[in-house]
């Protein structure tokens, strides 16, 4: 591979204090723990969230996708056949298995090199800014302490990471008046987070106790002892602790004992709680919490995610669940097209890993979504990680929040053992073998690795495939299925290493997780923490390791920086003879590499064909159908979409600075084409509807006529929420006010305006131009 792939790189591993017990390959792995979050825990509850999910995917399909989805194929099969071929054609010329001999001779040395770290206690490590000289000195007195400074008597300048991306680090640096400036913003903390060591003493109700109880969760994690009570009373919340300290439970808890006292019967029923995650595994996470703790209630609990069955989600929502649990993109998408949907009874908004919701490019969804939330409700924001977007997004959504930093001081988990490895600039090309050498000798299983591009983290599980080691990918071109199955297999133990890409850094836990690696050094300081923390979670042990290039070095000082005093940094240097071995290794494989590629290619051609046929069939025998269906309206195109994220992601780069420009810059740069140009069918469509949507520039009134027709029919709200500050709602009520002068005043009327704007209510026919109207014309059927 070119040695640009390699620029971007940074690794970090944490050493066990125990052995990782690897006990086969359907067996958990083992876990070194932590006395201080309770080590007899038993987190790994029966059943998998997971196994649900997909038959629930593969239960409800609807009519064109059944059929039309590409049956995915089998990598592994792939894999398996070019290894036999390999070996056959071997065995034929008298060679023998090289990855054997090299094999072993990486048992050996992996054998010396823990012995070392027996000794010394610590690994062997390469100091990452000084020359081989001084690697001795490092090694042998590598104290905590001493890695700091290591990376500090370097100059300092250019560490911008701190500032930028923590709060945390903030509160250090705050001047008086942006002291004063929070204080007035946020509400004190310490009127209503008492102490409590204990869940009992928190006056929580018996099927949630009796839940705590199953899930092992003896005694409150730090977080939950201060979110809870504070969001029993109402008040919103912004809430911030390290990876893996049990923030989901922090705000599911007072979710459900909240909803514990609704109003009951089929007349009440309505969705009063929202919580929004960035990715769809992380949702299926929430979900599967969720679900455990409201196990012996009658609260219902729903999915909303992209990638599943939209059909199937429709029908849960009709039910009007008390929870639901979703994606900003597919929660929109049914706002807008799910007639009996609304969210106009809610009282609870969570808004989990916030900052990475904005960094991908939600801003407008999230904008969009809680304008359509009643000013009234409570709404908690939690992330490991703050970022100044996040305050932007805690203004425009939370009313004098309670702020609830536990620990700020840190960034990675008590029991996290952070290590670096060198990349030298001339050594980029290695940095395959590197990792290889790596998971051959020392990290052998439960052990997730992050690469910077999905094509990358592809080739990788492609490599360790080859190389006989038993590997999965998770990353955003596999379908949802494919990744819900990945992540299961990893979870299981069935495979021992998880190729990644920032999809799995946020929120995800899994157990048995020993130890990360970076690959490639993320671009922001808070991605590292995120990637670090899916190790050494819940008071567990674990450990990173990061391969650092010669241009990562400032993020290396950031996080060294970030590291407390008692936190555990050290490098670890490879010995270069055996990563040399490995480089001729994987450079003799190449050949094997571009045939499973093409193999690939070839099957994913004979797929789509298959693919085409089917849908041609579909489309004869359900014509009717399909084109009876009302036409849905998206809330942006995915260029848009694309431009979004685009912009969000430039931001977050430069420490949220402007960076407006140089996405305009590359857009004029983008050879000139037609708006429509390479769009789908489906996209078209969606374009045009859109386009047709701003045109029409009455959609506004229209959504406040469907919003105001929805709460005529708005059940009774759960419990008594903190009563709001006047202000939002005088103000909220202004922007009504003001949004409806010039425009018809009664709901009915806009919607007639709307009808004959944009031929609203009438059926899709072939051939016809689809409107953004239609969904107004659903509504107004639902409001009826
Ligand atoms: N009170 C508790 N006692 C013991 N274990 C707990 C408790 N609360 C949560 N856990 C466990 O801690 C682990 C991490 O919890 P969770 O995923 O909510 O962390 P998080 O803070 O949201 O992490 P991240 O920032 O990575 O999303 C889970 O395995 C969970 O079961």
């Amino acid at each position: 591979m070119a040695p640009v792939d390699y620029v971007m790189t940074i690794d970090s591993d944490d050493e066990v204090s125990e052995p990782v017990v690897k006990t086969g390959k359907s067996s958990k792995r083992g876990e070194p723990e932590d006395a201080q979050l309770n080590p007899d825990l038993a987190f790994d509850l029966s059943g998998d969230p997971y196994t649900d999910l997909l038959f629930e995917a593969e239960a409800a399909p609807d009519v064109i996708q059944s059929g039309t989805k590409p049956v995915p194929i089998s990598v592994d099969d792939i894999i398996a056949k070019r290894r036999l071929q390999r070996t056959v054609g071997k065995r034929k010329r008298g060679i023998e298995d090289e990855d054997e001999s090299l094999d072993s001779e990486y048992s050996n040395a992996d054998d010396e090199e823990e012995d070392k770290e027996d000794d010394g206690g610590s690994s062997s490590g390469e100091d990452l800014g000084h020359d081989a000289a001084s690697d001795e000195e490092d090694q042998s007195s590598a104290s905590d302490d001493e890695s700091h400074s290591d990376g500090e008597d370097e100059d300092d300048e250019g560490v911008a990471f701190s500032e930028g991306s923590s709060s945390a680090d903030d509160s250090d640096s705050e001047t008086r008046a942006e002291k004063a400036r929070k204080d007035a913003f946020f509400a004190p903390a310490d009127d209503a987070a008492e102490k409590h060591s204990s869940f009992l003493t928190m006056n929580l109700s018996r099927p949630i106790l009796k839940s705590l109880t199953t899930l092992g969760f003896q005694t409150p994690t730090p977080i939950q002892a201060a979110t809870i009570p504070v969001a029993l009373l109402g008040k919103d919340v912004v809430g911030n602790a390290v990876t893996g300290s049990g923030k989901t439970a922090a705000f599911i808890i007072p979710m459900i004992e909240r909803l514990l006292y609704r109003d009951k019967g089929k007349k009440a029923a309505a969705t009063r709680c929202l919580v929004l995650v960035p990715t769809r595994e992380l949702a299926a996470q929430c979900y599967d919490v969720g679900k455990k703790l409201s196990a012996h209630t009658d609260i219902q609990i729903t999915l909303i995610v992209g990638g599943l069955s939209l059909k199937s989600q429709e029908s849960a929502l009709r039910a009007r669940p008390d929870i639901v649990i979703a994606t900003p993109g597919r929660l929109i998408d049914h706002l807008r097209n799910s007639p009996s949907f609304t969210l106009d009874a809610l009282d609870v908004l969570v808004l989990d890993e916030a900052d990475r919701m904005l960094s991908e490019g939600f801003h407008d969804e999230l904008t969009e979504i809680i304008k359509s939330c009643p000013p009234s409700r409570q709404t908690m924001l939690f992330s490991a990680t703050m970022t100044d977007s996040v305050d932007e997004l805690v203004k425009l959504s939370l009313n004098k929040p309670v702020r609830l930093f536990v620990d700020p001081k840190r960034s990675t988990a008590r029991g996290l053992i952070q290590e670096f490895v060198r990349v030298r600039a001339r050594k980029e090309s290695e940095r395959s073998a590197l990792l290889v050498a790596l998971c051959k000798r020392t990290f052998k299983s439960g052990v997730i690795i992050f690469l910077r591009s999905k094509k990358l983290a592809h080739q990788m599980r492609i490599v360790f495939g080859l190389l006989g080691m038993s590997c999965e990918e998770l990353h955003g071109d596999l379908s949802q299925e494919q990744r819900l199955k990945a992540l299961q297999h990893f979870r299981d133990g069935a495979v021992d290493f998880l190729m990644a890409t920032d999809l799995a850094s946020r929120g995800l836990d899994i157990k048995g997780i020993n130890t990360v690696i970076n690959y490639d050094m993320p671009g922001q300081l808070a991605q590292y923490l995120h990637r670090v923390g899916r190790t050494a979670r819940a008071g567990k042990k674990g450990r990173s390791v990061t391969l650092v290039g010669e241009s990562d070095r400032k993020l290396l000082k950031a996080a060294i920086k970030h590291a407390a005093a008692e936190d555990q940094v050290r490098h670890r240097t490879v010995s270069s003879e055996i990563v040399s071995k490995w480089a001729d290794k994987l450079e003799s494989m190449k050949d094997d590499i571009a045939a499973v590629l093409r193999d690939e290619i070839e099957e994913k051609q004979l797929r789509r064909a298959e693919m085409e046929l089917t849908k041609g069939q579909n489309m004869i025998e359900h014509e009717e159908e399909i084109y009876s269906r009302p036409a849905r309206t998206w809330f942006q195109t995915s260029k848009d979409k694309q431009k979004a994220e685009a912009v969000s992601k430039a931001q977050h780069e430069a420490g949220h600075g402007p960076s407006k420009n140089s996405i305009e810059a590359k857009d004029a740069t983008k050879p000139k084409r037609d708006k429509f140009s390479g769009l789908s069918r489906k996209a078209k469509r969606r374009k045009l509807a859109l386009e047709e949507d701003e045109n029409s520039n009455d959609r506004k009134a229209v959504d406040a006529a469907i919003r105001s027709v929805k709460k005529a029919s708005k059940p009774a709200r759960i419990g008594e929420p903190e009563k709001r500050d006047s202000k939002r709602s005088n103000a909220s009520q202004k922007r009504r006010k003001s949004k409806s002068s010039g425009k018809p005043s009664g709901a009915f009327e806009r919607d007639m305006g709307q009808r004959s704007a944009g031929g609203e209510g009438v059926r899709a026919k072939r051939g016809d131009v689809i409107g953004g109207m239609k969904k107004g014309g659903k509504r107004k059927g639902k409001g009826k």
